[in-house]
């Protein structure tokens, strides 16, 4: 069978994969299942177009990370052939442990374990059924492997994960803000003393990657309204969760209804877990929804229809925390008009924080190389004025009520 196959995709265009064993582990059930995980959660809600899925981003990041392994291999770094394809396996596989909806659910499907803890475990298992293939590749993912670079291209504030997701994002919203030239950006990579840098002609590129990743945060990824749908769903499953432990019994997939019954923290998170969690996708949360809109319970059934027919919320996003009296002044309307209890009508009264940091200038930074040989950090590199000033962390605040 002729595994050396050819992707096409929208935005890089023909995309080939390397060899048979990553041929194997795109066809492999666990990363055939990131076809029905979203990239963006509920995005979808305000962007019609950002429906693409974990699976097109992965396959994307395979591509650029060859561009990557071929430019640096063209400035005379020395890159293994098994180096080379443990980077392809790494970037592959690093958001295989993504839930549905991605970031949306990532703290209500279970408690405490983050999407990349769960990657480590898919991998561990898939390098039990190759042999011991992957064993590199989980090493660079851990950011355990001695040649820092390999570990910073798979994780870093300037990496191919980023590079890719903030192209396609931008693709698949149709916001053009976030279009950075990702292949210049790697063009301009290199390697000193096994660490990555970025060469002083792509200062410009960087400084347009930085401020695109930050648009895109504060107008796409934490856009209100999609944040409120997020929210939503994140009490969806709460409130199945404590629905199921009262009793009740609620229609659901086989996989949903194990993580109902269970509380799974990184503790008891099995082998059977795995094979259970592998079932689980963005279906089984919109079946069960389709269903619990019409559940006898006032609090899943409303929170299910409005997530289902997309009525939802109000959202104000404001610069100071929320008063209590604020939330108070809501909850008592709803328990009024609804003749619901408190605890039940904080459902739908809520407020929280978002937070985003546009240059983080403590780890895993970006280093310019100088024509010189001198390093430095893009801040001090840059004489563009605002990047000091993004590199301080913003967090904004939100309130949610009924309309
Ligand atoms: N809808 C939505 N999408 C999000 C949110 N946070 C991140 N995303 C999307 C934007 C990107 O496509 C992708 C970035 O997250 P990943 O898990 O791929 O990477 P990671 O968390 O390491 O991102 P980072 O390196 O911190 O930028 O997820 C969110 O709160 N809501």
């Amino acid at each position: 069978m002729n595994k050396l196959k050819i992707l096409n995709d929208p935005i890089y265009g023909f995309i080939t994969i390397p060899n048979s064993l990553i041929f194997d582990l795109i066809q492999h059930k666990y990363f055939q299942r990131l076809r029905r995980i979203t990239q963006m959660g509920m995005s979808y809600l305000v962007y019609p177009g950002a429906h693409h899925t974990r699976f097109h981003h992965a396959i994307g990041c395979v591509y650029l990370m060859q561009k990557a392994v071929n430019v640096l291999r063209y400035k005379g770094v020395t890159i293994s052939k098994e180096e080379e394809e443990a980077l392809y396996i790494a970037i592959l596989l690093h958001d295989i442990g993504h839930g549905p909806f991605s970031h949306a659910m990532e703290h209500s499907i279970v408690n405490g374990v983050s999407h990349e803890q769960i990657s480590l475990l898919f991998m561990e298992r898939l390098n039990k059924e190759f042999n011991g293939s992957l064993t590199l590749a989980i090493s660079i993912f851990k950011g355990k492997y001695e040649r820092s670079f390999m570990c910073q291209l798979i994780s870093s504030q300037l990496d191919i994960d980023r590079a890719d997701y903030l192209k396609r994002d931008s693709f698949y919203t149709g916001v053009a803000e976030g279009n950075v030239n990702s292949e210049r950006l790697i063009t301009m990579l290199n390697v000193v003393d096994d660490n990555l840098v970025v060469e002083e002609k792509g200062i410009y590129s960087v400084e347009k990657f930085i401020i695109a990743r930050r648009f895109m945060y504060w107008q796409v990824y934490l856009h209100k309204t999609g944040l409120v749908a997020e929210q939503l769903l994140m009490r969806v499953l709460s409130r199945a969760k404590e629905l199921t432990k009262k009793g009740v019994s609620l229609d659901a997939s086989n996989a949903l209804k194990y993580f109902l019954n269970n509380d799974i923290s990184i503790e008891n998170f099995t082998n059977t877990t795995l094979d259970i969690f592998y079932e689980l996708d963005d279906y089984d949360i919109i079946s069960a929804m389709k269903l619990w809109k019409n559940n006898n319970d006032f609090v899943l059934r409303n929170l299910c229809e409005m997530i289902i027919n997309r009525e939802l919320l109000k959202i104000k996003i404001k610069n100071k925390p929320v008063k209590t009296n604020n939330l108070e002044k809501h909850i008592d309307k709803l328990v009024s008009t609804h003749n619901i209890s408190k605890a039940e009508a904080k459902y739908f009264v809520f407020s929280g924080d978002i937070y985003n940091q546009a240059y983080q200038t403590k780890k895993q930074n970006i280093n310019i190389l100088h024509k010189s040989g001198k390093i430095q950090d893009i801040v001090k590199a840059t004489d563009h004025l605002n990047l000091k000033a993004l590199s301080k962390p913003v967090t904004k605040y939100y309130i949610c009520h009924p309309k």
